[in-house]
């Protein structure tokens, strides 16, 4: 978060602490038993396509989820294959979880067999966990025609299962599959299939809505009909099929369930299932429920991306309090509505779950945006009304010719202090040239030449690379390096071209963004150009003079 943004006070915030009442003092205490929070990140997370971990990187995510602090980690179903079996044999001696249980998964044993027998059975009772969670049916329809036994075989299997694994010491919950389904076409005996689970020695029966189709209205009506009935504990598992399925989680919550399934980031089978990091900050700053140990919801977004770089997923911007735009602001009236209270346009303080409030500087803003804008950057512009309609209008007008500011936050600096204080430069462009030569033998060999002045001398400089950006950066840095031996630690980490749609007829334009890293920071800067070596002259320009600045060099007063 920008430092100095004033820190808010919002009422979600407040009501995180006091749910609602006066202060501190009233803060509801921290219980991990009285609502139980339970990652299946690990066995249903990794149901979802194109997501496969290994052992190791399920120790990885079991420890991230643990630090967080949630109650139960669902370390997938041993009897499955064999890269879970040597997870559950791993953990016993390489995972040392801190506050977390970590839990073994399966089914019931089968029909028609005695569950002594159920070589699957005896993968949970030997996983080493002290919780076992099963799976069990209670849709008839699934009984029927998927098991294909009857209604009552069905309850036996439940009740014996749960008998002999609460016989061996364990802990059991039972996962209620496709409850909600099963509900609304024979109610009686979905019902019935709860209460067989709870008095077989079941702690929770988990509610499922397995297909993802329910919504939240029928998720609190069923759940609190199913508690006055059983008198069970209840907990709630949901798929986000219909969207639905965090709402459906909290609703479910707020009936009467106090066991709550997710996975991070909600990966999961087909659309995936409640994002568990959005149940967590939905019940800690909405509902008042406190449900991590103190301070660990600010590690959400860490813990968040942390996992999604094991899982190899690319961090979904957009997701709710720990996506990069979560607190990302680009229209111009939200911003100057921000300026005077973040509250206005923001749910929760982003600092709660660890997330920053950000501007984006594009063709939406307006002076309110590039003052906070500023802000962030350390500059105090309030008295700078006109300069900040100057900038606005330069940045308009160039994003009409096809730049995008908030993608080159670094170029966007360049600009407003270009206005606001006089940019300070380091060199002076006398040419540069590119040339690209197919060799004989099929190599082709770019090689750029750049004449620069700085501080009074003329460098000029000639280097090959592996395509004609390359070698002009390299040159551009080589011309430099004796005025400013610093920029050898600058590297060009990645380089993406678009071809925006010509206007007006005049023909396509090239936006060529450059991300550039000194190995403690990384910048973004933009240039656009017909020529798409003029425009990544451009953005490389920006790219070194941004660093330059970074490093605190001495600027050439001299240069235009
Ligand atoms: C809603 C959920 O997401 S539940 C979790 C689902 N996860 C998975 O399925 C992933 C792991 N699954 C597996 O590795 C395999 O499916 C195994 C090892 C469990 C079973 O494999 P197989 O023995 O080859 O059986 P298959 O997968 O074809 O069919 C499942 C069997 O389990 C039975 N079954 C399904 N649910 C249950 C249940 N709750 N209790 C008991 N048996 C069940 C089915 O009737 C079927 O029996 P059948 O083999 O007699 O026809
Ligand atoms: C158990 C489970 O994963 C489900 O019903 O969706």
């Amino acid at each position: 978060m920008p430092h100095d943004v004033p820190a808010t006070t919002s009422p979600a915030s407040v009501g995180a602490r006091s749910a609602g009442a006066v202060g501190e003092e009233h803060a509801p205490a921290f219980d991990r038993e009285s609502l139980h929070i339970y990652d299946t990140t690990l066995r249903d997370g990794t149901q979802q396509e194109g997501l496969s971990l290994s052992v190791a990187d399920k120790l990885v995510v079991a420890r991230h989820l643990d630090e967080l602090g949630v109650g139960f980690i669902e370390g997938g179903w041993p009897g499955s294959n064999p890269k879970d079996a040597e997870f559950f044999r791993r953990a016993r001696t390489e995972l040392d979880l801190r506050g977390a249980l970590l839990t073994a998964f399966g089914s019931t044993r089968r029909a028609s067999k005695a569950v002594g027998d159920d070589p699957q059975v005896a993968a949970l009772r030997d996983a080493g966990t002290a919780v076992v969670c099963l799976v069990a049916k209670a849709d008839r329809r699934h009984v029927e025609r998927a098991l294909r036994t009857t209604p009552a075989e069905n309850l036996a299997m439940i009740r014996d299962t749960v008998r002999y694994l609460t016989a061996e010491g364990k802990r059991v919950f039972v996962d209620a599959e496709h409850f909600f389904d099963g509900h609304r076409a024979d109610a009686d005996y979905a019902l019935e299939m709860v209460r067989t689970a709870a008095e077989a020695g079941a702690e929770v029966v988990v509610l499922c809505d397995t297909n993802g189709g329910m919504l939240p209205t029928r998720i609190g009506d069923v759940v609190a009909t199913a508690l006055e009935s059983t008198g069970a504990r209840l907990g709630i598992h949901c798929h986000d099929d219909a969207a639905c399925a965090v709402a459906n989680s909290l609703v479910a919550i707020e009936a009467g369930a106090t066991h709550v399934q997710g996975t991070a980031n909600g990966y999961g089978e087909r659309c995936g299932n409640a994002n568990l990091f959005s149940v967590i900050a939905g019940l800690e700053t909405k509902l008042g429920r406190r449900v991590l140990p103190d301070g660990r919801l600010r590690e959400l977004v860490r813990v968040s991306h942390a996992i999604d770089e094991v899982t190899n997923s690319a961090p979904n911007s957009s997701r709710p309090y720990v996506g990069a735009s979560a607190f990302a602001h680009k229209a111009g009236l939200h911003a100057s509505a921000v300026k005077v209270d973040p509250d206005m346009y923001q749910h929760i303080d982003p600092a709660e779950v660890g997330n920053d409030m950000r501007m984006l500087v594009s063709e939406l803003a307006g002076r309110a945006t590039l003052e906070l804008k500023g802000r962030e950057m350390g500059l105090d512009l309030s008295g700078e009304r006109e300069a900040l309609g100057r900038v606005l209008e330069l940045v308009k007008d160039r994003e009409a010719a096809g730049y995008s500011y908030e993608a080159a936050e670094a170029s966007f600096e360049l600009v407003l202090l270009d206005e606001v204080s006089g940019r300070e430069r380091y060199f002076t462009l006398e040419s540069w040239r590119v040339i690209v030569e197919q060799r004989a033998g099929g190599e082709v060999v770019s090689e750029a030449t750049v004449k620069v002045h700085s501080h009074g001398e003329r460098h000029v400089s000639t280097a090959e690379g592996n395509g004609p950006v390359n070698a002009l950066d390299t040159a551009l840095r080589a011309a430099l390096e004796k005025a400013y031996p610093g920029l050898a630690d600058l590297d060009l980490v990645d380089y993406k071209v678009r071809i925006l749609d010509g206007r007006h007829g005049t023909g396509a334009v090239t936006r060529v963004l450059v991300e550039t890293s000194d190995g403690r920071g990384r910048w973004d800067t933009i240039g656009v150009d017909e020529n798409i070596i003029a425009a990544s002259w451009v953005a490389l320009q920006d790219a070194v003079t941004y660093g330059l600045r970074r490093q605190g060099e001495r600027p050439d007063p001299d240069a235009v």
